[in-house]
C-alpha cells in the first residue's frame, strides 16, 4: 500500500501536533457549553476520533454519513445522505468535523440543512482545505492545513474506498489511477 504513494504531504507526527492545537482551541471556544460534535463519515472518522480526545470539555458526539464522490476523483455535485443524525439540533451549538473541504458542496449542503433544524450555532472544523477546488463560497472556522490542487488520500480520505487507513496524508502515483 505505501509503495503506491508518490509523496507524503503531511506526516503522522505533524498531523497529530496540529490536532492537539485544534482540540485546545475548541476547548477554549466552547468552554462552559456542551457542543454537539458531528462527524461527517466516512472520511472524518480518524480525525474526529483523535480530535475529541484533545477536547478537554464536556461534549456530545453524533455521526452523519454523506457521499458525493462515489468511485470518482470529482464531485458528482449531488450530496446523498447515507445516515442521518440521531440527535435533535434544536438550540444546539454544532461543530461539524470534516476531513476535507474541496468543492464545498458537501458542507454548504450540511450547513443549510442544520440551520433549518434550528441549531443555535454551526461551526466548521476541517483538517484539510483545498481552496482551488471551490465551487461554492464556504469558509471553515478552523482549518488544519491548506492542501494543493491534487487528489489526496490517507487518514480517512479514500480513492475508491482504499487508503483511508494510512496514518499520513499523501498523493498517489499516477499509475494507480490507470489500473
Ligand atoms: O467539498 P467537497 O467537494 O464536497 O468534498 C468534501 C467531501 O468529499 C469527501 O467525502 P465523500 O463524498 O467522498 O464521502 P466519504 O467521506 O465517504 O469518502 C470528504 O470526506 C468530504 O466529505
Ligand atoms: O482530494 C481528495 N481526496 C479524497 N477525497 C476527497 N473528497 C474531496 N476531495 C478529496
Amino acid at each position: 500500500m505505501h509503495d503506491e504513494i508518490k509523496e507524503v504531504l503531511i506526516s503522522e507526527e505533524v498531523l497529530q501536533e496540529k490536532i492537539k492545537d485544534l482540540g485546545k482551541q475548541l476547548s477554549e471556544d466552547y468552554q462552559d457549553r456542551f457542543p454537539l460534535v458531528v462527524g461527517v463519515l466516512k472520511g472524518a472518522l480518524p480525525f474526529m476520533a483523535d480530535l475529541i480526545k484533545r477536547m478537554d470539555i464536556h461534549l456530545e458526539i453524533d455521526l452523519m454519513a454523506v457521499s458525493s464522490y462515489g468511485a470518482s476523483t470529482v464531485s458528482s455535485g449531488e450530496v446523498k445522505i447515507i445516515k442521518d443524525l440521531d440527535t435533535s439540533l434544536e438550540g444546539r451549538d454544532v461543530i461539524i468535523v470534516e476531513d476535507i473541504i474541496d468543492s464545498g458542496l458537501t458542507l454548504s449542503y450540511l450547513v443549510q440543512l442544520f440551520k433549518t433544524r434550528n441549531a443555535n450555532s454551526v461551526k466548521i472544523v476541517t483538517l484539510l482545505d483545498k481552496p482551488t477546488g471551490r465551487k461554492v463560497d464556504i469558509k471553515p472556522d478552523l482549518t488544519g492545513f491548506i492542501v494543493p490542487d491534487a487528489f489526496v488520500v490517507g487518514y480517512g480520505l479514500d480513492y475508491i474506498e482504499r487508503y483511508r487507513n494510512l496514518p499520513y496524508i499523501g498523493v498517489l502515483k499516477p499509475e494507480v489511477y490507470e489500473k
